[in-house]
């Protein structure tokens, strides 16, 4: 058996050797696995793994190499994967890291997650995460945190923060998350790796249990951009079963060369003054954007007036959704059950205050209320305005620019338990938020190590809506200076 080495490999990398027969794609399932029973009892970044699936698909592309059809139809043909725990796959669990769905397994599969299988990746498991998706550092998890592999004294992010996690400690090249509200881009900060939420209609939403339906977006997390471009090649295909997915028609292997002669790079003056940002994220920023004019981009400076409101209509029109969206959790259609209750309402009442914990339920209660007669004309209707407001916003921003260039998180990964207030840790998503509103892509790329805590810290780069590639070509300049993401030695 080929001898791995201890750098563990990117997608690329395993496609190479894979065709070269240095090793089989069996031997890669049995490696993963030898790295994640070292690391995963430090690091907690699975809900479930799923060794027989893994060396199932395995045996597929070492039957594909045998008869000489390896990679053929298929870009992932033997890279292993772990998908976020709210993706349904069948043969698995589907918890959203939540009591309430502790023992629910999935009927069907996913989109998102037959993209990659389909193209022959190797599922190795589904990825802890905050409960339902809230929050922003994976405390909220009923498995207990994952703990980011640069610090295991730090969280991850969230609440993509298994996803995270797994892909910088090297487990696997490639891991898809969800961002509601930047839960792929804050964890990919956090943890240093490559994380990408695509415009909203490019990749399917189809079998990812919905936290804000027009909100919700999917895309993966990688260590380099090739790895990146490949994985959102996978996924970019247009879905008839989720009717705001039309795809995209670009392949995203091709702009990732490094160039950005001539691109308009708009730097957001108000982010980079805003209360909040530290100081060593605000000089990375400013790094990167030297970075950016070096390679012969132009910055402009831009203003995007209405986007201080996002966070305050986010936490409008995010529990009104979840709160919809989670009335199916009610212990008869979905999830736990109490039983020996009296009558239906008690029964209802009893399983979800058991199933649900504390931020679920603080969501739910808000979208209940807002969405209530008299206060939903006073919230959720000057929300919306606010929304249209945001999106105009960088609809005018991108008639200046092709890409924005922001900070994806104000500081660099917190120490567990340190943000207990909730609205402190929604401050996370400061510089994230807007993008979900507005529905373009962003994502965030690692630009080194903060000169204060000597933490990861992740530039954000925005792209106009269905124009993602934009962002992708500006972050693959980023990556010939800065390099790709490194993997975490785990202390
Ligand atoms: N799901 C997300 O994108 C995370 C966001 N921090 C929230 O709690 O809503």
């Amino acid at each position: 058996m080929y001898e791995f080495n201890t750098k563990p490999f990117t997608a690329a990398d395993y496609l190479i050797h894979l065709k070269d027969r240095a090793f089989r794609a069996t031997d890669i399932v049995e490696n993963t696995f030898n790295v994640i029973e070292k690391l995963e009892p430090t690091l907690n970044c699975f809900t479930e793994t799923c060794k027989e699936q893994a060396l199932a698909a395995a045996a597929a592309t070492d039957a594909r190499v045998k008869d000489h059809t390896f990679g053929e139809n298929n870009i992932l043909d033997g890279v292993p994967v772990g998908f976020k725990d709210n993706m349904n796959m069948l043969g698995t669990n589907t918890t959203c890291s939540s009591q309430m769905l502790k023992n629910y397994k999935s009927t069907y599969t996913a989109t998102c997650v037959n993209d990659l299988l389909g193209e022959g990746a190797l599922p190795i498991g589904k990825l802890n995460m905050d409960e339902f998706a809230f929050g922003s550092s994976t405390e909220t998890s009923v498995f207990g945190p994952s703990k980011n592999p640069h610090d295991i004294e730090r969280v991850p992010g969230g609440s993509s923060g298994g996803s995270a996690a797994a892909v910088a400690a090297g487990y696997f090249p490639i891991a898809l998350g969800s961002d509601t509200g930047g839960s792929i881009r804050q964890p990919a900060s956090f943890c240093g790796v490559i994380g990408i939420k695509p415009t909203y209609g490019v990749v399917s939403r189809y079998g990812v249990v919905a936290f804000g339906s027009s909100l919700d977006a999917i895309g993966p997390f990688a260590r380099t951009m090739q790895d990146a471009a490949l994985a959102m090649n996978a996924l970019k295909k247009r879905d008839p079963k989720d009717c705001t997915c039309q795809g995209a028609d670009v392949d995203f292997t091709t702009v990732i060369d490094g160039n950005v002669k001539g691109m308009k790079i708009g730097i957001v003056k108000s982010f980079l003054e805003a209360e909040g940002l530290t100081t060593e994220v605000k000089h990375k920023i400013e790094e990167a954007a030297k970075v950016l004019e070096e390679a012969s981009a132009e910055l402009v400076e831009i203003e995007l007036p209405n986007a201080k409101a996002a966070i305050s209509a986010y936490y409008v029109l995010g529990p009104c959704e979840a709160f919809s969206n989670l009335a199916r959790f009610d212990s008869v259609r979905y999830g736990y059950c109490e039983e020996g209750h009296p009558d239906l309402a008690t029964q209802y009442e009893a399983s979800r205050k058991t199933g649900f914990g504390d931020e679920a339920r603080r969501r739910i209660f808000l979208g209940s209320y807002l969405l209530s007669a008299g206060v939903y004309e006073q919230y959720y209707y000057p929300a919306q305005q606010v929304r249209t407001l945001i999106t105009q916003d960088y609809k005018n921003a991108f008639e200046k620019v092709d890409c924005i260039l922001a900070p994806a998180s104000p500081r660099t990964a917190f120490k567990f338990g340190e943000i207990s207030d909730p609205a402190q840790m929604y401050l996370s998503d400061m510089f994230t938020i807007s993008i979900n509103i507005a529905g373009n892509g962003g994502m965030s790329f690692p630009v080194g190590n903060g000169e204060d805590t000597g933490l990861p810290v992740g530039a954000q780069l925005i792209a106009p809506a269905f124009k993602d590639e934009n962002m992708l070509r500006a972050a693959s300049a980023l990556e010939q200076h800065y390099g790709p993401a490194q993997i975490a030695e785990v202390e």
